[in-house]
């Protein structure tokens, strides 16, 4: 089982970050050539992101790079120089329909990019979130989602709080189409990084939503979303126990059975051993 936990954005124009990002544990690391980059720097970075993503120096890490959106200045360059680089996939904003993701991938396919290379889509428009099911449907490179809150945020007109009302039709939306179509889906970022509080309880709602993992801006994030992400020592033995007390009660001829005072049938065994991938 491939590990998104811990999904870390750094600028592709800063040299140090990309350098100590060898020795971050996030599971994912994204070199950004889009937002975090100034117009100025953009060619400087896209040279930098395909240095590092060659470099084969951040050992297990899945390696992403994301492009600048499709129909800007930038796009051509950005997605030759991924899908010709050693990266493991591409992140694309601003995706918005069927349409986008028909084009993101017969580009992909022109500029050379290998057979498994994957992209990422960010959902960060409305129109996205209203499309999304189509979206999920339509493509055969579409690794997942990734959520841009941000973006999201702003074309709603809407307001930053602590318990994402706002954005959470959205979020809910784009969660429903990953699952049915058996895609990654990532929590969008938080902005405040030097409030861990703030960021585990968001961590924990998205972990309970069922994201797969988070984006994250800073390396003091990385911890806690590996964290919250992992099931914990206890969780993983109750599992196993709960599969033990079904093959018990099959045994017996039985489809239901009791575990801790609770009803239990296949589906909890299915839960349960979602859970045990993760015990590596
Ligand atoms: C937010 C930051 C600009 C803060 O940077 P800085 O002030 O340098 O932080 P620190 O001094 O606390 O940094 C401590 C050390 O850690 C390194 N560092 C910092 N951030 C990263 C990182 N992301 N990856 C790797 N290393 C990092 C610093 O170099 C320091 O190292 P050292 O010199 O050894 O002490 C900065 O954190 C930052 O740029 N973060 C990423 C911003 C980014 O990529 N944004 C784009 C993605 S998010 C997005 O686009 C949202 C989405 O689209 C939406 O719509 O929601
Ligand atoms: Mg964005």
């Amino acid at each position: 089982m491939k590990l998104r936990r811990s999904v870390l954005f750094m600028p592709a124009s800063n040299e140090r970050a990309l350098e100590k990002a060898k020795t971050i544990p996030a599971d994912v690391l994204v070199f950004d050539l889009e937002d975090a980059v100034a117009p100025g720097a953009k060619e400087a970075a896209r040279v930098l992101a395909v240095k590092a993503a060659n470099s084969r120096e951040y050992g297990e890490k899945e390696i992403l790079i994301r492009s600048n959106a499709p129909g800007t200045p930038w796009w051509k360059e950005d997605l030759k120089a991924i899908c010709q680089s050693k990266a493991d996939g591409l992140v694309v904003p601003k995706v918005s329909d069927v349409g986008d993701i028909m084009g993101i991938q017969n580009s992909m396919y022109n500029a050379g990019a290998p057979c498994d290379m994957k992209f990422w889509a960010m959902i960060e428009t409305a129109s996205a979130c209203l499309n999304i099911r189509q979206i999920a449907e339509s493509g055969r490179r579409l690794a997942g989602f990734m959520m841009g809150a941000n973006d999201l945020t702003l074309e709603l007109h809407a307001k930053r709080t602590h318990n994402r009302l706002p954005i959470m039709t959205g979020m809910g939306m784009t969660i429903l189409a990953a699952r049915a179509n058996d895609l990654c889906v990532l929590d969008s970022v938080y902005n405040d990084f030097k409030d861990i509080t703030g960021f585990e309880a968001e961590c924990q709602q998205a972990e309970e939503l069922g994201f797969d993992g988070k984006t994250l801006i800073h390396p003091n994030q990385v911890a806690s979303a590996n964290s919250i992400f992992s099931p914990t020592q206890e969780e993983i033995l109750e599992a196993k126990a709960l599969i033990n007390t079904f093959a018990e009660a099959q045994d017996k001829g039985q489809g239901v059975a009791t575990f801790k005072g609770k009803m239990i049938e296949e589906l909890h065994v299915r839960e349960a051993e979602r859970l045990l991938a993760f015990d590596i």
